[in-house]
């Protein structure tokens, strides 16, 4: 399988050199250049398969030659050794837990999937690579904890300060060894600007091999369509097609669902949820794309004004948005409206979700009330201890703090303060 850029002016490439690169040297998003298609009989005999056969079946034509079969095999395996169940908790609503992994988020997925393949190929080439982060909040901690101490491998992140939840900056910052945080002044997208710049800055790229762990890395992208696929074998055989509800930040989760879907896996439709980072619901009503700056909210980790992945989405339908329209709904909630979101999951359903499957059910519910009925599924990307502050003062309630968390508590947060991207590459080039 190649790789084109989205811009258009670069060489394709192989799986190995996407994932080393991040995004292509004309700043392009990287895509694969076919979108594998599994028959009907795949999907309806997967109900019985072993989930890791099914997962092995789906990457491979992604990653080709560039991961041998045992070597995909294994880093599979630990990218599935958490669970992501399909809990129901009506006859029409259901939640796909994500929050099962290292750092309690959906990005553990990806990141342990990531790291694997950086893993072998610093180790077969025997070079060190610098992997750059942005985050708005939960994609920072599970890049830390999946490339922490993985041999030939660096890890810088940048994350805005004062817009992330204290479990989550210490997630990032407390772990040493080869991760190192840099607090910005400034959103998460002018970090993931200073990340792009990064890698068009000749003087960097002369002494560092730098790429990317956010999802604009295909190698951070493709795996999350797994979870997806997950789920539609454990709705079982028979089951009417689901609907999606995704919480949207930099939409990399919505488009690896959509990916799935293109690649053949039942679906009704999908819906993006954002807070009121709104970009894609008002293009969805609108057809203009016109990021505004970005707020902070609630549901931080979707406090992204341009959305990276959006590029892609529009891609899988050959950047036609009428096409996409009927595959895609996309709305916009409020804190208030978040934090309504939340109780009504406890009061109804007994559940305590955090604010970004509150967004997703919401989404869900939305939907779901607009198209006369159907099923659905909202994905809860992150466990509701992340933000623990928001979710107790709005149920009144005392969340435990899971023993993963409590190791991170007394530790001390390490990070250094920077207001632009000129402090970083000094600090990056420093001997
Ligand atoms: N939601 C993210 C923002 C970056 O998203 P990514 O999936 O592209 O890494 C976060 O939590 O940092």
């Amino acid at each position: 399988m190649e790789y084109y850029s989205l811009e258009g002016k670069a060489p394709k490439v192989g799986f190995r050199e996407a994932a080393l690169r991040g995004i292509a040297p004309d700043r392009g998003l990287y895509f694969p250049e076919r979108i594998p298609a599994f028959p009907k009989r795949f999907w309806s005999e997967m109900h019985h398969r072993p989930f890791l056969e099914i997962a092995l079946e789906l990457m491979l034509p992604f990653t080709g030659d560039s991961l041998p079969g045992p070597q995909l095999r294994t880093i599979l395996e630990k990218t599935l050794a958490f669970d992501t169940p399909l809990v129901w908790l009506g006859d029409k609503v259901g939640v796909l837990e994500l929050f099962h992994g290292p750092t309690l988020a959906f990005k553990d997925v990806g990141a342990t999937f990531m790291a694997g393949c950086l893993g072998y190929f610093s180790q077969a080439a025997n070079t060190r690579t610098t992997v750059l982060v942005a985050t708005s909040g939960d994609t920072g901690g599970a890049v830390a904890r999946g490339f922490l101490g993985v041999p030939g491998v660096d890890v810088v992140i940048l994350y805005p300060k004062g817009m992330v939840s204290d479990i989550q900056e210490r997630q990032l910052t407390t772990l040493g060894e080869n991760i190192r945080a840099f607090r910005v002044e400034g959103t998460f997208d002018d970090c993931q600007a200073m990340v792009k710049k990064a890698f068009l800055d000749p003087e960097m790229n002369e002494s560092l091999t730098l790429t990317s762990a956010n999802s604009i890395n295909v190698a951070r992208w493709l795996p999350q369509m797994l979870y997806y696929v997950r789920a539609f074998q454990q709705a079982g055989p028979g089951t009417p097609e689901l609907v999606f509800a995704v919480p949207s930040g930099n939409f990399g989760n919505l488009c690896a669902g959509m990916l799935a879907c293109k690649m053949g896996m039942p679906a009704a439709h999908f819906v993006a949820c954002t807070n009121q980072n709104d970009t894609v619901p008002r293009y969805m009503a609108s057809r203009t794309y016109a990021p505004n700056p970005a707020v902070a909210t609630l549901s931080n980790a979707m406090d992204v004004a341009d959305p990276s992945n959006f590029s892609r989405v529009l891609q899988l339908f050959q950047n036609r948005s009428e096409v996409l329209a009927r595959y895609l709904s996309a709305y916009a909630f409020s804190d208030d409206q978040t934090l309504e979101g939340i109780r009504e999951l406890h009061e109804r359903f007994g559940y305590v979700a955090d604010p970004h499957g509150a967004v997703g059910y919401l989404g869900l519910k939305r939907y779901l009330e607009a198209s006369g009925g159907g099923r659905g599924v909202f994905l809860e990307t992150a466990h509701a201890i992340k933000f623990r502050e928001t979710v107790e003062a709005c149920l009144h309630l005392e969340l435990e703090l899971p023993p993963g968390l409590r190791e991170l508590m007394p530790r001390k947060k390490v990070f250094t303060s920077i207001a632009g991207y000129a402090q970083l590459k000094e600090a990056l080039l420093a001997k």
